[in-house]
């Protein structure tokens, strides 16, 4: 690749023309401050598109040498540390979108606009008009308590959201001037400024708009712009602007959009535009719209449908019932309304936020990163965890154990080959290429014996890519006069077997060894022609070495003459000479088999995910336990069973076995819900995978944790991605969640996390839906009998509020360890079901309170002077049942006894249950809510009612998980 200094001559940069390009970039119309991106109006967000145009097109129309020549501040060889700082400095840090938090006003007004505080208004202002002043005061009381606690909540979880992603860290690597070459650092994305020159290759993620200035083989994924996966080419820009040329800023051949990734290939860019000035950043809002609902979201969503049905159906009979019995229209419209307040799930989003924000922050002790809230819920519902096998199940540790021919005997060339091309080749470093180099590095001098270690020169180079599983560098000879030069290549051994033609005559001691003077000599005479049987030899000792747990890498070459100017592309990768392979170790990590273990004991099933041999992972998932070994089957049954079910093989899956069984749905479905290991897999077969284990089984939520740029398109593609930190770029951008430790322990715990989340997100629902169910009930009966208002609107409300308050420390419950042991989903039916069968037993004992009130105190009429004394009893019974309920709804035991409720949740509900008992004793509250104190011998039915409601709710339980084998 020609370098970039050769590319551009070398100048050095003045500070006075950075100074000027400050205000000429960072000063270029500020997008965000004209219109921001969540206000947007169509006409705003094309405005923002034509000004990011603007500006990436000045540098994208014209060909790469002429931009320094427009910008003289920018250099080729980078900018200089005084210059960086000093744009750092006017023009901000490269906040990417993702830390950008919320206005503060946006999250205000998200937590005003909502339906409980509309209907809630119009009931105060209705009381108002009324002259009803102190029903006014509580309702707005009301209105800015519950939008305060909202508020506050919601705050407070972006807060913790934009702390946990910026304890991610994403590096790019920077070339900075120096008097004596540019040298290349890596820094903070953040620090990331225009006029930086970058390098990337396979992997990175672009830190803001770019313009390609040097390229080889440079493909990108704009997915997390457009959902597109498939890679597009980019190329530098050579030719001069052509008339009436507008610049298109997804499809530019030169422009590299911010969170864009290098899939494959290496180069140079220039960054234009960072921070907010992205076009990212300027579709933000839109992206989040654009993403798919998840489970809770929908479940959420079918939720309130169902109870806006229940209002809209509800608060008519309601009303019509109240005023024709009471022939008081307008006091029947106040209760209709309030008994639609009452139906509203008001506390739901609020509850919601906070157990995500709550979980994510305990699993962020664990070194686990949502980079979403919601992911935690996603992951309690993941069934089958998929994980590549390198760095996740093996230590990541890879250590050369093997240099040998392709018949298994020792041989030093291969390794020495493989060194020449590991070090050489400029694409993103894998682990095996590290291995390799530190190899040799850390041996001796004299490692060396085949071939000269030193005074290789690259020419030409095709980088490693997933697909075609080899890397080729192209060199000219030590000491020769630059034309005589030698293609080696390396990769996986099928793929390197398919373009060679011949195998080389190894010799029994480097000193026979044929060797050129200007190194290894690969004519015809020391090779001989790659026959099938000679191939069949190699693949078997290949499988041979694989059962060990060898990770193999292949090595051939081939004698190339060099001229001028040329590049090498993947046809030239053809009838090479196999040298041999190179064994690769990577044990175990300590902690995998009891994390599979633990994700076994949580019903998930983990399966891997490799484009690797099937037989190196196969070994390692004998000795993970995630198949049988032939000692693990301990009786002749097992074995046979487990021969006749195929045995191993029948839990293997390679990439070509999966492309063959496309046309036969069926025995595709089958094969995918059967095996354990898919092995040889393409990036696109990952996600292939990923996305019918997802189908499978009537739909079911599937995890991917993976590390490489092969594995992003699985992670974007799965419920919830995983990846880790010290992983690429590519696969932390398309992640939900990052472990900042490379452990699939941590997972599992993620996973608890995940449902403890939901059960108490239910709990909520399960609770809030049931009780208002029941309330239906006895308001139809009380409307329907009652000549007075079995409770005035603004009591039913202060009623509501309470029991939203006890509420509120549902998210730091307990939650009791058999729900954590399933995977867990959003059932609108099962919400329903509980609804239904639940709620109407808080009726009967409502109707007992009435027949107090009719019988016992004689309150039958609408104007007895004792009608605040029937609602204030009515007040009390509904309040404290609700309240002592929870702790029989909250567990499918025995509340107090066989489950406890967290000490939060002890505290509101029976400290709410005070203040309700409180407030008909509380002057001037009482009159303002005109509740009077109840005659001390009600507290004696109270306590009956609440033991009797506790027995018969107990006993229902019971019946119910008896008959639907579950509770929340
Ligand atoms: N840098 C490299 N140079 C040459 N060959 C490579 C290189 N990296 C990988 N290979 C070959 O490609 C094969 C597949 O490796 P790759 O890393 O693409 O798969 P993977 O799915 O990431 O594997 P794993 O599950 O172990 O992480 C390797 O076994 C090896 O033979
Ligand atoms: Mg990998």
């Amino acid at each position: 690749m020609p370098s970039i200094a050769n590319l551009f001559s070398t100048r050095r940069p003045t500070l006075g023309n950075l100074e000027k390009h400050g205000p000429d970039i960072a000063g270029t119309p500020d997008i965000e401050s004209k219109k921001s991106p969540t206000q947007s109006q169509p006409v705003a967000r094309e405005q923002q598109e034509q000004l990011i145009c603007a500006i990436l097109s000045r540098f994208a129309q014209v060909p790469v040498s002429a931009i320094f020549v427009m910008e003289p501040g920018w250099n080729p060889s980078g900018l200089s540390d005084e210059q960086a700082s000093l744009v750092l400095r006017t023009h901000g840090p490269n906040i990417p979108v993702a830390e950008r938090p919320l206005a503060a006003l946006q999250i205000l007004w998200g937590a005003i606009a909502n339906p409980f505080n509309i209907l809630l208004t119009i009931l105060a202002v209705i009381s108002a008009a009324t002259k009803q002043i102190p029903t006014f005061a509580v309702m707005m009381a009301m209105v800015f308590a519950s939008t305060g606690l909202r508020y506050w909540q919601e705050l407070k979880s972006m807060i913790q959201a934009v702390n946990l992603i910026k304890s991610v860290t994403t590096n790019t690597r920077v070339l900075r001037y120096r008097a004596s070459g540019p040298e290349e650092l890596e820094i903070d994305q953040r620090d990331v400024v225009p006029g930086d020159i970058i390098a990337v290759t396979s992997g990175d993620v672009f830190p803001g708009d770019c313009i390609l200035i040097t390229a080889e083989a440079v493909t990108i994924t704009q997915a997390s712009l457009t959902g597109e996966m498939m890679p597009i080419e980019k190329t530098v820009r050579l030719a001069a602007p052509l008339p009436g040329e507008t610049l298109d800023l997804l499809h530019n051949d030169n422009v590299c959009l911010a969170g864009t990734s290098v899939v494959t290939g290496n180069g140079h860019a220039l960054v234009v535009s960072t921070g907010k000035d992205t076009y990212m950043a300027s579709i933000a809002s839109e992206l989040a719209k654009q993403r798919p609902e998840n489970a809770t979201q929908i479940g959420i969503r079918k939720v309130s449908y169902v109870l806006m049905g229940f209002m809209a159906v509800m608060a008519p009979i309601v009303f019509i019932v109240q005023g024709a019995v009471s022939k008081n229209w307008k006091g029947a419209v106040m209760f209709a309304i309030a008994i639609a307040v009452g139906i509203t799930p008001e506390m739901l989003p609020m509850i919601v936020t906070s157990n995500l924000a709550l979980s994510a922050v305990r699993v962020a002790r664990k070194k686990v990163i949502v980079k979403r809230f919601d992911a935690i819920q996603s992951l309690g519902a993941v069934r089958i965890l998929c994980s590549d096998k390198t760095g996740t199940l093996t230590a990541d540790h890879v250590r050369i154990s093997m240099s040998t021919t392709g018949a298994g005997g020792l041989s030093q060339l291969p390794i020495e080959l493989a060194y020449i091309n590991s070090s050489l080749q400029t694409g993103s470093r894998s682990p095996i290429d590290h291995a390799i180099v530190d190899f040799v590095n850390e041996s001796e001098q004299d490692t060396f014996t085949y071939i000269p270690r030193d005074g290789w020169v690259k020419q030409g180079e095709v980088p490693f890519d997933s697909s075609r599983r080899l890397l080729s560098v192209l060199v000219s000879r030590p000491g020769g006069d630059g034309s005589e030069g030698l293609l080696i290549t390396k990769g996986a051994v099928e793929e390197v077997l398919d373009v060679c033609v011949s195998t080389y005559n190894h010799h029994p001691s480097p000193s026979s060894e044929a060797s050129k003077p200007l190194g290894l000599d690969v004519s015809p005479s020391m090779t001989s022609f790659l026959t099938a049987s000679e191939r069949q030899k190699i693949l078997e000792t290949a499988q041979r070495l694989n059962e060990e747990g060898l990770r193999l890498v292949a090595v051939a070459c081939r004698e190339q003459l060099i001229k001028p100017f040329m590049t090498i592309s993947c046809s030239d990768e053809s009838e090479l000479t196999f040298i041999g392979f190179i064994g690769l170790l990577d044990p175990l990590k300590p902690d995998a088999a009891q994390a599979i273990k633990d994700l076994a004991a949580l019903n998930v099933q983990v399966r891997i995910l490799t484009g690797d041999a099937p037989a190196v992972a196969a070994k390692v998932a004998r000795d993970l336990g995630l198949i049988p070994s032939r000692q693990q089957l301990s009786t002749e049954d097992d074995v046979e069973a487990f021969s006749s079910s195929k045995g191993e093989e029948g839990l293997i899956l390679t990439g070509v076995q999966l492309a063959a069984l496309v046309d036969d749905q069926d025995a595709y479905k089958d094969a995918i819900d059967r095996c354990i290991i898919f092995a040889k897999l393409s990036p696109y077969q990952k996600l292939e995978v990923v996305k019918a284990l997802r189908a499978g089984d009537g739909g079911r939520a599937v995890a991917f944790l993976g590390d490489g740029v092969n594995d992003a398109l699985a992670i974007r593609g799965a419920d919830v991605g995983i990846s880790v930190d010290s992983g690429t770029d590519i696969a932390k951008e398309a992640a939900d969640v990052i472990l900042l430790e490379k452990s699939l322990g941590v997972v599992a715990d993620g996973v608890v996390e995940g449902r403890i989340t939901l059960i108490n997100t239910l709990k909520y629902i399960k609770m809030a839906t049931s009780s208002n169910f029941g309330n239906i009930f006895s308001v139809l009966v009380a409307s329907a009998w009652l000549p007075y208002q079995p409770m005035l609107p603004l009591q039913l409300l202060v009623q509501n509020l309470l029991y939203d308050f006890s509420q509120a420390s549902i998210p730091w419950d307990n939650v009791d360890p058999e729900y954590l042991e399933a995977p867990k989903t959003w059932g609108a039916k099962s919400i329903i079901r509980f609804m239904v069968c639940m709620g109407p037993f808080s009726s009967p004992f409502d109707i007992t309170t009435f027949c107090i009130n009719w019988f016992h105190y004689g309150i039958r009429t609408v104007d007895s002077p004792l009608v605040p004394r029937a609602q204030t009893n009515w007040f009390l019974e509904g309040s404290l049942t609700q309240l002592f309920i929870i702790h029989f709804l909250r567990t499918g035991k025995l509340p107090f006894i066989q489950s406890r409720a967290s000490v939060p949740v002890v505290c509101t509900t029976f400290g709410i249950a005070g203040i309700a008992i409180a407030i008909p004793y509380m002057p001037k509250v009482n009159t303002a809510l005109h509740l009077t104190p109840p005659e001390p011998i009600f507290f004696a039915y109270l306590l009956g009612m609440i033991t009797g409601y506790a027995l018969v709710v107990h006993v229902a339980k019971t019946i119910y998980q008896l008959a639907f084998k579950e509770w929340l």
